[in-house]
């Protein structure tokens, strides 16, 4: 029996949370018709959770009618002052820490240069910094900016050569887990920190932490993470896999609507060297707004934060922290994901425009596809013409990204295919010049809207 998304969806135990969210239309979205945009651009920006619009308008009337009394007597026991304690459990469980090891505060590249201050401390002999080749430019910019601040203890040539970048094989879209072990076993004792992102942002790539976590303290450093893709994406467990440090935004995969509160996580006891940048907001929660000279951290991660958290920017999140709750947490909403990004990928790698994917386990399918769209006689333009995944066919591997590169590269194709979906009512997110990124997100996406997005793509190629 071939596989049936609409009874999928019918069956589908989540069905209910996409009635959680306000979807987005596709008149408003640069498209044609009537009707929902099937929205793949989670991994961007999150949709807005219906309970986030009224605990937003419910807290709207508190600032109206109470003012400053908001922050510490609420009708609703969201007392400002302490609306990090709403998220910071469902946070601690989605990142698989304790509630003292996390906060709820800024922005994600403000909280890595906060958590760059506190843990990467170079000396003569050790001051690398290991970090994908491909990752996203802001940590990118982020951690290339830490060695020069050390200039009093390292040397111009080791500032310049403190950065060592990862890249895949050549010919490889991933990075390889024994490849990664292998540089560092290689550049060991030089190594102060490995920071890395838990899903790569532009393939989609899942790594293995926990032996590239070991392999980090093995070697002496200090490991950290980047979870802008991982958090409320897939299961995260920061204390199993002995991560150091992390951060995170919560726009994406947490819905807390644009710019929205950021977090970060700081392993209990993790040694800092005394340097922390300090604010009141690190204070000792009971004696804060006695404003005395002396500072007083709360003992981990909240200690750590500078400012009182803007209070808007936290509503949504804790509205979708609820959902996920109620749901049965990230294990179950990953069950669906991986059925439901399966179920998408079958879908697009059975296309006649699937020209495989450049990762070696899959070579030899990519091997036969490219011969079969030879034999089938088709034109030799139409043959350059079609797509590649990027994404790993490893379900473990993956979140519910998944990164198509447009044929031939450099074609401007891509975005004529984009732009075609959109027109259509599908909207994913490109990344110019060749690359789409298409997320079936489980909490609010159907196996129906993985079965159009296949066939919008399909009929935007036959219009190329
Ligand atoms: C991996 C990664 N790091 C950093 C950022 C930048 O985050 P922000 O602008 O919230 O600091 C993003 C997304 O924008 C991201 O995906
Ligand atoms: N934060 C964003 C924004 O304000 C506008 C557009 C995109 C973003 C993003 O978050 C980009 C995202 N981190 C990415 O992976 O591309």
């Amino acid at each position: 029996m071939p596989f049936d998304p609409i009874e999928a969806d019918k069956n589908d135990p989540l069905s209910w949370t996409r009635d959680e969210f306000e979807l987005p239309l596709r008149a408003e979205s640069g498209g044609h018709g009537e009707g929902d945009l099937i929205y793949l651009c989670g991994n961007s920006l999150g949709l807005l959770p219906k309970r986030g619009r009224q605990i937003v308008n419910e807290e709207l009337d508190v600032w109206s009618k109470r003012a400053v009394y908001g922050h510490f007597a609420h009708p609703h026991d969201r007392p400002w002052k302490d609306i990090d304690q709403c998220v910071l459990p469902g946070l601690a469980r989605l990142v698989g820490a304790k509630e003292s090891e996390v906060a709820h505060t800024s922005t994600l590249t403000s909280n890595i240069h906060s958590l760059f201050i506190s843990f990467y401390r170079p000396t003569p002999k050790r001051w690398k910094i290991v970090i994908e080749k491909g990752a996203f430019p802001s940590d990118w910019y982020a951690i290339h900016s830490h060695p020069a601040l050390h200039s009093a203890i390292l040397s111009p040539e080791q500032i310049e050569n403190a950065i060592v970048p990862l890249s895949p094989r050549p010919g490889e879209d991933h990075l390889r887990t024994e490849d990664i072990v292998s540089k560092l076993a290689e550049i060991g004792d030089e190594v102060a920190v490995v920071w890395i992102g838990c899903v790569q942002y532009y393939t989609g790539q899942f790594f293995e932490v926990e032996p590239i976590a070991r392999k980090t303290h093995e070697i002496g450093a200090y490991f950290g993470l980047d979870l802008a893709h991982a958090i409320g994406n897939v299961p995260v467990k920061l204390n199993d896999w002995g991560v150091d440090f992390a951060a995170w935004c919560t726009y994406k995969y947490l819905c807390g609507g644009p710019g929205s509160v950021a977090g970060y996580y700081i392993k209990d006891g993790l040694d800092d060297g005394g340097r922390r940048l300090a604010g009141w907001w690190g204070h000792n929660r009971q004696t804060r707004f006695h404003m005395s000279p002396e500072f007083d951290p709360i003992p981990g991660a909240g200690g750590y934060q500078h400012s009182n958290p803007p209070v808007f920017s936290s509503l949504p999140l804790i509205a979708t922290l609820e959902i996920i709750d109620k749901a049965g947490g990230i294990d179950v909403l990953r069950e669906k994901s991986e059925r439901l990004t399966g179920y998408f990928w079958d879908l697009l790698t059975s296309s006649k425009w699937y020209r495989g994917i450049a990762s070696p386990d899959r070579q030899e399918r990519h091997e036969q596809q490219v011969a079969q769209a030879t034999s089938s006689g088709l034109p030799a333009d139409e043959r350059s013409k079609g797509f590649k995944i990027l994404t790993p066919s490893d379900p473990a591997q993956r979140g519910c990204q998944l990164s198509l590169l447009v044929l031939p590269q450099g074609s401007g194709n891509m975005d004529k295919v984009f732009q075609a979906m959109v027109e259509r009512g599908v909207v994913g997110d490109e990344r110019r010049p060749d690359v789409m990124r298409l997320s079936a997100v489980p909490l609010y996406n159907r196996f129906v809207d993985a079965k159009r997005a296949a066939e919008e793509l399909e009929r935007a190629f036959e219009g190329l």
